[in-house]
């Protein structure tokens, strides 16, 4: 029998004898089984494959239904998850939101968790306690206080004498207010910074050693705002990018000691922030009676809110599911090989994809249509347009 000689039979067939090497390797480790939706997945990839075949260059082709194989191993690999037995985690800001949702799953699911709140009558610090088990522990601390963090220290270290602590889960975050960089206050990203990065740097450093000794997970919620230039959130998103940068720094310089660090990158979600009407209505007035007379002038105070309703509108889109987002912070806690980055969001790919690969002239009025539907211009530059 003679052999094809065909150039795009061999270039195919090696793409296809490395899948199966990879897919048999899989199976021979129990990595993978073989579900009714894999084998509709392997249907698809012959499909692909004869379309590369017959309308592709070789190369392309060779790189696409490569990529393809790839992206089918990576979806039905099922995650190796580590045992939770005798694990203990601290999860940073549970008085609502992100915090509270995940102290909850993972007290359901057995770890002995240690959940720091701000307020301990908090809605968060009240339902832990009402509805937990005895395992969970409530910590009220505050970030932007030293001897708060020294005390929150000394309590995990007697809560967790037995088995060591083998996460934290630095959740807790705050953006002061949101308005244009110019116009936002100096205490606001004094605020943003000294919450998000300092508080958060000083309880991770103050949590190490006992992370080093059980070579465990760091897991960190950021925001896409320090990785992309939101509108209004220039203080928010550069303590954000502050903090991504640190733990990415870490998550590096720990490797040797055998900590896994992992950041976690929320979509839009209503929580407690969200709604917390009562915080921006009082930053605003801060904004109001603290803007120079001039910068207030050229702005208008009609436009400083008008930002405010816009920002509300926007919140108003914000997703109710926290699941995302909480099973990413599970699944970087338990997986054997825990994600650098989780994308904890439905339309984050697109937001990304926008802010990474297209021109800024685009990327720009994508990120300014997220709040700025309609809106009005500054005073002053109104004035001009008008006199043009
Ligand atoms: N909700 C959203 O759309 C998104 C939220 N995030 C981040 O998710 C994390 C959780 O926030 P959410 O649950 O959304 O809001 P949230 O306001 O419900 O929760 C924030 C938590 O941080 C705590 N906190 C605030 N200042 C603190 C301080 N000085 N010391 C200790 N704890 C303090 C609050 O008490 C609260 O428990 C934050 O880091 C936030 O920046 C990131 C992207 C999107
Ligand atoms: C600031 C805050 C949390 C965020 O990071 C989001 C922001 C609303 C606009 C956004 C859309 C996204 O797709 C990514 C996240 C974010 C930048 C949220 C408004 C209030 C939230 C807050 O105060 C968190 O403490």
């Amino acid at each position: 029998m003679e052999l094809s000689t065909s150039p795009s039979i061999w270039a195919y067939g090696s793409v296809w004898l490395f899948f199966s090497l990879l897919v048999y390797f899989k199976f021979s480790h129990s990595d993978m089984v073989l579900t009714p939706a894999l084998l509709v997945y392997f249907f698809l990839l012959v499909l692909f494959e004869w379309f590369c075949h017959l309308y592709l260059p070789i190369l392309l082709g060779m790189v696409l239904l490569s990529s393809a194989c790839f992206y089918v191993l990576s979806i039905t690999s099922p995650r190796k998850l580590l045992p939770v037995a005798g694990k203990a985690v601290l999860i940073t800001g549970c008085d609502s939101g992100f915090g509270k949702a995940a102290a909850q799953r993972l007290d359901e699911l057995g770890f002995k968790v240690i959940a720091t709140v701000l307020d301990l009558e908090s809605p968060g610090g009240k339902d832990l306690r009402k509805n937990c088990s005895d395992r969970l522990t409530i910590i009220q601390m505050d970030l932007t206080k030293p001897e708060d963090i020294k005390r929150a220290q000394q309590i995990t270290k007697e809560k967790t004498r037995e088995n060591g602590l083998w996460a934290l889960v630095n959740n807790a975050g705050y953006c002061a207010h949101f308005g244009d960089a110019e116009l936002s206050l100096m205490s606001t990203y004094r605020g943003c910074m000294e919450v998000n990065f300092f508080g958060t740097l000083e309880i991770t450093k103050a949590l190490l050693p006992m992370l080093r000794s059980s070579k465990g997970r760091i897991v960190t919620v950021s925001s896409p705002a320090g990785e992309h230039s939101f509108p209004f959130l220039a203080a928010y998103g550069s303590s954000k990018a502050a903090l991504s940068r640190v733990m990415d720094t870490f998550r590096h310089e720990l490797m040797p000691w055998g900590v896994k660090v992992s950041v976690i990158q929320p979509g839009s979600y209503k929580t407690g922030a969200h709604d917390d009407k009562s915080h921006w209505e009082r930053q605003h007035k801060k904004l109001l009676s603290n803007l120079p007379n001039e910068l207030l002038q050229e702005y208008g105070e009609e436009y400083i809110s008008e930002t405010q309703n816009l920002f509300f509108e926007y919140g108003k889109t914000a997703c109710t599911d926290f699941s995302p987002v909480i099973d990413s912070i599970t699944d970087a806690i338990l997986s054997e090989n825990p994600k650098v980055k989780y994308y904890a969001g439905k339309q984050l790919w697109l937001l990304y994809f926008i802010g990474i690969y297209l021109p800024s002239s685009i990327s720009d009025n994508f990120f300014k249509s997220l709040f700025l539907k309609g809106k009005i211009m500054p005073r002053a530059l109104r004035k001009q347009k008008n006199t043009e």
